[in-house]
């Protein structure tokens, strides 16, 4: 389980967050959503324990966790199998099985063809799949993603979350992801928690129990539409002031 408790952030004399209770589950998949600004990156990674929160207390019990950027942050003098068996060069695995690993993660990935291409050679899809692979070569059960998807386009970004969805499922890997889309959260999330800005709060919690196999556009559609209609999100969202008056 990680836990967050009453935990706030302040940068200079700038409150970014503010009382922050969450956990997450092995297993669970939690998507925090909110607008731009609020407070989901910092929040990420203090969860990530890549900074220290002015307040409260972070605790994590998971056996290893691994961190997504929304860029995918590779060595562009490395080729992929090299990138995505980084993550294991600190550990003991010895070289053979760390690129026997690597290979096997990037056939999953649909990397197959180009094991030995170099970043610049891949798509930001592609890209973004070898840091996937990364994160998953330490054997992580617990994945932070921060936007991991946003730089793709519709279709792709598609493509990359139900692969994410089958990955976390086969391996029972916990989530906690990062987005500003409802319908990317309500896609990829058991629960989702929806951030306000200033400072930076959770304002609603959903839980979404349809199975992910089942949501399909028409539902993610509805879903956020309900959702944007309780109050406390759409004033997270800022939709209440773009009412238009007659
Ligand atoms: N290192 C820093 N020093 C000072 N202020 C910071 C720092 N990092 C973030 N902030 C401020 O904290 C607030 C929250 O930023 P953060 O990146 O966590 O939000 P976000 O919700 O992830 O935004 P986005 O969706 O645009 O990435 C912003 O006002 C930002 O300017």
């Amino acid at each position: 389980m990680l836990r967050l408790e009453a935990v706030g952030h302040v940068f200079g004399r700038d409150r970014t967050l503010e009382t922050i209770d969450l956990t997450v589950a092995p297993g669970e998949s939690v998507c925090l959503v909110g607008p731009s600004g609020c407070g989901k990156t910092t929040l990420l990674r203090i969860a990530a324990g890549l900074v220290v929160p002015t307040e409260g207390i972070v605790s994590d019990a998971f056996h290893r966790s691994a961190v997504v950027f929304q860029e995918p942050r590779l060595l562009p003098w490395r080729r992929l199998l090299d990138n995505i068996a980084l993550g294991l060069k600190a550990t003991a695995v010895p070289r053979r099985e760390r690129l026997a690993r690597a290979r096997a993660l990037a056939d999953e990935l649909g990397l197959g063809e180009r094991h030995d291409h170099y970043p610049h050679e891949l798509s930001g899809g592609m890209q973004q799949r070898v840091a996937l692979a990364r994160a998953l070569a330490v054997d992580a059960d617990l994945l932070l993603l921060d936007e991991p998807f946003s730089a793709l386009d519709v279709g792709l970004r598609s493509e990359a979350q139900t692969l994410l969805l089958g990955l976390l499922g086969r391996r029972g890997i916990a989530s906690l992801l990062v987005t500003h889309d409802l319908t990317e959260a309500l896609r990829l999330g058991h629960r989702i928690l929806v951030m306000s800005p200033s400072p930076g709060r959770i304002v609603h919690e959903e839980r979404v129990e349809r199975p992910f196999g089942e949501r399909d556009a028409a539902f993610l559609y509805e879903a956020a539409g309900a959702l944007l209609r309780q109050p406390a999100v759409a004033d997270a969202f800022l939709f209440r002031q773009c009412e238009v008056t007659p």
